[in-house]
């Protein structure tokens, strides 16, 4: 029939599509069910997930608590579905895009049974055709037997290419959800994840191992489902032809599974292993294009091409192993089929010879057993396919088996606007895997609409005092509350909308410098973004621009400079219209004559808000209300720039060491100019 499973193997091949059944998982499954007890990381993965529960991470105490009780649900699951194999976990992961595709999965499985009757009525015909019409020379029912096939052969065809239309239509919305799921859990993933996951292994979740599932999805319906219903009806046609030559040959099909039954389990860690490799390949490039600018300044070439040879010379040899335990595995297949046919060939011409079995039976015995070898082959040919997208579907779900940052709490209150302070009441915090506390007990009120410098030694926790202001992490012990209310008790839509932040690397999307500041608020007119961009001075400038406020900014901003990213990223913060402004190193990157006009734009931006501001660039804190200084996980001065000069105490200390610095890069700043001028002068003699 046209569409017969292709010879070549299943893994090379992106044609035709379908839904899973777990009724066929037999095949599969029996080779993958090994999976489980070969994947190496569950233990671990599963403690790992139990130390990033006993964290809070954005999330508050009492839902902990029914966090940790879903962990033991967790893990319940997690081994059921280890146990049900690689198909199972395949199936599990498809399911729920299943649900509300009932309509496509029955056309596809009707089609699917339409072509499968056909090609059990294709060899049954032979049988008639040689003993009724050839052997009897009766044309009448040679034109029957042959007018049945044509008006079949041509509903089939039809049926066929109708089914191939949903098949594919099932298949590429199956791949679009399961896209679409992944991509939704990284939104709700918390900062915490991020911080110890490279970006490389989240990013291979939806390249190498979406395209593993997308082949397995794409293949199922012609690759795996078809050939074993037809397997099913050659073998009941074999029975129907001779029972006990079907016993024979069904008896001894069984060691065509001895192959798969020892290299599988192999073939599957291997297929992992390779996974593993891979994603860390990934991050290993990922991280290389960002440090380009240090790769060349340093000249690391060689040493990074080297260091990305041990890896991929590593990973090149786990694909080696991997593919050649998956072939291996196909290959023991059609090795054990051929000699088995060599045998039923055998037995079948003998009874023929002796009279037992008709020619007719004979031939289309002959006929039905190569149909069942030839889908067992299929069917085998799949367990590769099935084998590497249970290892990717793992790793897939290894990353959607990271806690979310969890729901607010049930009928959490809205925060109204700030009114009077933002507090730090006895809190206690550590980042996951951090030797030692970064805040100690430490207690603080930060007074609305004052400008307020947090600065101390690096390291000290000054980003930290604001990640959890927004409760991007949650304190250990103690509380950060607002005007009295503990911040964990609020929406967390509600206590962001207030706030506005400007980091020091400020990603721009790749998209319109409007849609760009635009992000600060969803739905901001027109004229909210002009305003915005005003306020932060940069307003002038893209009206220079060829486009002006539809100018694409390239990748990451690339087409624009430091000073300009961040006046683009103030407006973005004051779009919003927030009532606190929260800085972090928002000015440092910059150079000291950029860094100057912006503190000026800031400050005239913060009348009327609060702003914290995280720095370590002192010259930047001298004008603001207060000063705090955090050292050792607690605030040990707090004041206005006069009164922590006059303590003489860590302040005086920084601010000296930073004047020293400063009068030093000034003088060097003068001998260069001094140099240049010198040049200069040189050039003109
Ligand atoms: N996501 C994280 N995971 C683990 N440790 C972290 C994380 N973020 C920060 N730290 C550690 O916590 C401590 C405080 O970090 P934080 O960024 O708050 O300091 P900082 O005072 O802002 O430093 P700097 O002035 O250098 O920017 C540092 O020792 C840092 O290494």
């Amino acid at each position: 029939m046209a569409s017969k499973p292709p010879e070549k193997p299943i893994s090379d091949d992106n044609k035709a599509t379908d839904p899973l059944d777990d009724k066929f998982a037999l095949p599969v499954g029996a080779a993958a069910a090994q999976v489980p007890s070969t994947k190496p990381p569950a233990p671990e993965k599963l403690v790992a997930d139990k130390n990033a529960k006993a964290k809070p991470v954005d999330d508050d105490e009492d839902e902990d608590e029914d966090d940790d009780d879903d962990d033991d649900e967790e893990l319940v699951v997690f081994t059921a579905r280890e146990a049900a194999g690689a198909f199972g976990t395949i199936y599990a992961f498809t399911r729920p895009f299943l649900a509300n595709r009932r309509k496509m999965l029955a056309f596809v499985g009707f089609g699917v049974l339409v072509e499968t009757l056909f090609n059990v009525i294709m060899p049954l015909s032979l049988k008639f055709l040689i003993d009724d019409a050839l052997g009897e020379e009766d044309f009448d029912a040679l034109i029957k037997i042959l007018s049945v096939l044509a008006v079949a052969g041509i509903i089939t065809s039809i049926v066929a290419i109708w089914y191939e239309r949903w098949d594919a239509r099932l298949a590429s919305s199956i791949i679009s959800s399961a896209r679409e799921r992944l991509f939704g859990h990284v939104q709700e993933l918390p900062s915490a994840y991020f911080a110890r996951t490279k970006r490389g292994e989240t990013l291979s979740r939806f390249s190498v191992d979406m395209a593993s599932f997308e082949t397995c999805i794409k293949s199922f319906a012609n690759s795996a489902l078809l050939p074993f219903l037809e397997l099913i009806a050659g073998i009941l046609l074999m029975f129907y032809l001779n029972w006990q030559l079907a016993l024979v040959a069904l008896l001894i099909f069984p060691i065509t599974l001895i192959g798969p039954r020892i290299l599988t389990p192999k073939a599957v860690q291997a297929n992992y292993e390779q996974k593993q490799s891979e994603a860390s390949i990934l991050g290993t490039i990922q991280e290389n294009i960002a440090a380009q600018a240090v790769i060349k300044a340093f000249s690391l070439q060689r040493r990074t091409m080297g260091w990305f040879r041990l890896r991929n010379d590593d990973t090149g040899k786990r694909i080696a192993a991997a593919t050649f335990l998956s072939t291996m595995v196909e290959r023991s297949v059609t090795i054990s089929v051929l000699m088995l046919h060599l045998v039923v060939l055998a037995i079948g011409a003998y009874l023929a010879t002796k009279g037992q079995i008709t020619v007719g039976t004979f031939v289309t015995f002959e006929s039905a057993f190569w149909e069942v070898s030839y889908n067992i082959a299929h069917v085998m040919h799949f367990i590769p396919v099935s084998i590497q997208t249970a290892a990717a579907v793992q790793h897939m779900n290894e990353m959607l088996d990271e806690p979310t940052r969890g729901s607010d709490k049930p009928n959490a209150p809205e925060l109204p606007r700030v009114e009077n302070n933002i507090s730090f009441d006895r809190v206690t915090f550590q980042y996951e895997n951090s030797r030692a506390p970064v805040l100690d007990n430490l207690s603080l009120k930060l007074d609305v609409g004052k400008k307020i410098a947090i600065v101390g030694p690096s390291g000290s926790g000054k980003s930290t005092l604001l990640n959890l202001i927004l409760r991007l992490y949650m304190p250990d012990e103690g509380k950060v509350t607002i005007d009295g209310v503990d911040i964990r008790k609020v929406t967390r839509e509600s206590l962001r909308s207030h706030m506005a932040v400007v980091f020091q690397e400020n990603m721009l999307f790749n998209m319109s410098i409007r849609e760009n500041i635009r992000l600060g608020k969803e739905g901001a007119t027109d004229e909210e973004v002009v305003e915005a961009a005003k306020k932060a001075e940069i307003h002038r400038y893209i009206m220079g621009l060829p486009d002006k406020y539809d100018t694409q900014v390239g990748e990451r901003g690339d087409t624009l400079s430091g000073g300009q990213r961040q006046r683009i990223a103030i407006a973005r913060a004051i779009v919003r219209n927030p009532s606190v402004l929260l800085l972090d190193e928002a000015t440092s990157a910059l150079d000291q004559t950029t860094e100057a006009a912006l503190n000026a734009t800031l400050f005239k931006l913060a009348e009327g808000r609060t702003m914290i501001s995280s720095t370590h660039r002192l010259t930047s804190v001298v004008e603001m209300d207060e000063i705090i200084v955090i050292s050792g996980g607690q605030v040990i001065e707090r004041g206005s720039h006069a009164e922590l000069l006059a303590l003489g105490g860590t302040y005086r200390e920084l601010w000296d060491n930073q004047g020293r610095h400063t009068a030093d890069e000034d003088d060097d700043d003068e001998e260069d100019d001094e140099d240049e001028d010198d040049e200069d002068e040189d050039d003109e003699e």
